[in-house]
């Protein structure tokens, strides 16, 4: 087992502690610790679950959702839906996410990461660089002649054959509405084929491998499988002690006044078995490596005394360095379902699901484009100037140009604006097979926040993902909801459904589709940027190298640091931040 927790009292001093043993935080632990003079310590709050099904089987999707291996977390109240609090699912197991994912494999648009080098001043941040890292963290596996007639298809340039992750197109893909779902798609959005969503182009009509091993099992690649299970777990020089909670990081100038041009450094880490338990200390010779993923990485820093001091001073925390960015800036995507019962419950398949529509705002907005366009850019500098006053980022000039160059990436670059993800579930004992799509708007303007209340870690931080925070995002959801159903009335997909479920009765207008979703959506749980990796004029957390403004030896590693939003799963541009971030602190080593 990797919790080894005997080694701690033997020596607990290392050159890396790592906080979280998620996607992102195993990867550098792996990578860092192939040395053998390198000491890493993992701090994990979940236990090593991997064998359990509803980690290991990918085809058990969801049943990890509010149970011991997920956090609870909520969204705040919603106030047009009487107050509910909408689930945030995040694995609290080994693996983190990771472990409980969906595990599709696909990749924003090229143009989305050549955001980055605007954003930070840095070149190598864009797709051609980041990319060798994502193809690095990749073993791709071709699919046979069986899968490719059920529309697997691949660039074999756009893939790494070498990495850890395995990546193939499961061996019980489905056949059933699949095809017929692409095919209708392709006629109501006007979608092209497009052969690879790991290819650099998204917008399009397509069918996607997921993080499986190739072959019979079907078994989850997670970030556990695939970068510790094996030679790693045996190093000396790593230890992953799970069941333990990172609750503070100590600094090492320990002086108790606010001096707002001091550098502070990191000594280690507290952690805690729970609530009751004993306060330990690892300490951290060189660097503290946050990767509890985007919503607790932030809790930490301010739980340390680092964030905006308004924030600390109402949850009772000193403040140590002020940083306004710090669990700002945060975007999450709203996520509607629809669903029907199939004429045969016959999937030719076991799944998991893989037929994906990708249209942009032209083929979701029509002859409405130019308009909502002009609107939209109109009303950006007001909107961003808001966005500061409420506290949602830390600076309203820099979020304008952000959000400006969103709005092109949208409409000048015509990239992917929503996510139509057909779905399949077959028959239980009390409930018939039903088809459907999941569907998300992908590219949200809205900003929220993520942000302690208390100063105890076990007090789970409130988050605030402003959903529909901007008119575009509620009426791309809303357009994407009601096309989706437009798609399961053509044929050749319409045929193959009896009747629908979910809406029960299908809305006539805009304004009643609009009603529906926002009666019904959900969070996507893919949160990102709340400690944006931005040049600290635009209010970054975090400067290129991932290093904490302000912090000598704190690196963030994790979904928190993506600026922006891409048209993608993440954990493959995840994987390649973290693949990106172990060469950066090795080369800091010297
Ligand atoms: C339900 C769901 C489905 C998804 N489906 C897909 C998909 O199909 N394809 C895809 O590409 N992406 C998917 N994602 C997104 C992807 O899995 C995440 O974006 C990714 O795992 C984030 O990586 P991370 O390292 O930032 O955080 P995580 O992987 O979540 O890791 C964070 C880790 O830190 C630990 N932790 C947190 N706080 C502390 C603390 N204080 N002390 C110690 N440990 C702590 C957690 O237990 C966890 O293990 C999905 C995500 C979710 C939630």
């Amino acid at each position: 087992t990797p919790a080894r927790a005997s080694n701690m009292s033997a020596n607990n001093s290392f050159d890396y502690v790592v906080v979280g043993g998620g996607l992102t935080g195993l990867t550098v632990a792996s990578r860092l610790s192939e040395n053998p003079t390198i000491r890493v310590l993992v701090i994990e709050d979940g236990q090593d679950n991997h064998n359990d099904p509803r980690v290991s089987d990918v085809r058990t999707y969801g049943q990890a959702f509010e149970s011991d291996l997920d956090y609870n977390m909520t969204s705040t109240p919603i106030p047009w839906r009487n107050g509910t609090k909408l689930p945030m699912a995040a694995g609290k197991t080994l693996g983190g996410s990771g472990s409980i994912s969906g595990a599709s494999w696909t990749k924003g648009p090229r143009t989305q990461y050549d955001l980055l080098p605007l954003l930070t001043g840095d070149e190598s941040w864009g797709w051609d660089g980041l990319n060798q890292y994502m193809l690095g963290a990749e073993h791709f596996y071709a699919p046979s002649n069986e899968l490719k007639s059920k529309g697997a298809d691949y660039d074999g340039h756009k893939h790494g054959f070498s990495g850890p992750v395995q990546v193939s197109f499961a061996q019980g893909m489905f056949g059933s509405i699949q095809q017929p779902a692409l095919n209708a798609s392709q006629q109501v959005w006007g979608l092209e084929h497009v052969s690879d969503a790991a290819s650099g182009k998204v917008n399009g009509a397509t069918t996607i491998p997921n993080m499986v091993q190739p072959g019979e099992s079907q078994n989850r690649s997670s970030p556990y499988t695939a970068y510790i299970l094996g030679e790693p777990e045996k190093r000396g020089n790593l230890v992953i002690l799970t069941g333990h909670r990172a609750v503070e990081i100590r600094w090492r100038n320990n002086c108790t006044s606010l001096e707002s041009d001091r550098i502070l450094t990191a000594d280690g880490v507290y952690y805690q078995a729970d609530r009751h338990s004993e306060r330990l200390f690892a300490k951290a010779t060189r660097e503290v490596l946050l990767a509890a993923g985007s919503m607790q990485s932030p809790q930490l820093l301010e739980l340390s005394g680092v964030g905006d001091p308004a924030i600390l001073d109402k949850a009772g925390v000193p403040v140590r360095k002020a940083l306004m960015g710090v669990g700002k800036n945060l975007q999450e995507q709203t996520k509607n379902t629809i669903i029907y019962t199939p004429k045969s419950d016959d999937f030719e398949g076991s799944g998991p699901p893989s037929a994906i529509a990708f249209p942009n705002v032209h083929q979701l907005l029509g002859n409405k484009s130019s308009a909502v366009h002009k609107e939209t850019l109109a009303n950006l500098a007001s909107y961003a100037a808001d966005l500061e006053a409420q506290g949602l980022v830390a600076n309203a000039t820099a979020t304008h140009e952000i959000l400006r160059l969103q709005v092109a990436n949208l409409f000048d670059q015509s990239e992917a604006a929503a996510e139509i993800f057909f779905t399949l579930a077959a028959a239980t004992d009390s409930a018939p097979a039903t088809v459907g799509a999941d569907l998300w708007n992908l590219i949200v303007l809205a900003r929220g926040t993520i942000h302690i209340t208390s100063n105890n870690s076990f007090d789970l931080p409130e988050i605030e993902p402003s959903y529909f925070g901007h008119p575009l995002d509620l009426q791309l959801q809303t357009l994407a909801t009601q096309q989706a159903a437009q798609v399961y009335s053509t044929s050749p997909l319409a045929e193959m459904v009896d009747k629908n479920i979910l809406p029960a009765t299908l809305p006539v207008t805009y304004e009643a589709w609009e009603t529906f979703v926002k009666d019904t959506f959900t969070s996507v749980w893919h949160p990102i940027a709340t400690l944006s990796m931005m040049k600290e004029e635009f209010g970054g957390v975090v400067d290129n190298k991932l290093k904490v403004y302000g912090l000598s030896n704190v690196r963030v590693v994790d979904a928190s640091v993506l600026p922006v939003q891409l048209s993608a799963h993440l954990s493959s541009s995840l994987y390649g931040i973290a693949e990106k971030a172990a060469v950066m602190i090795r080369e800091d080593q010297i």
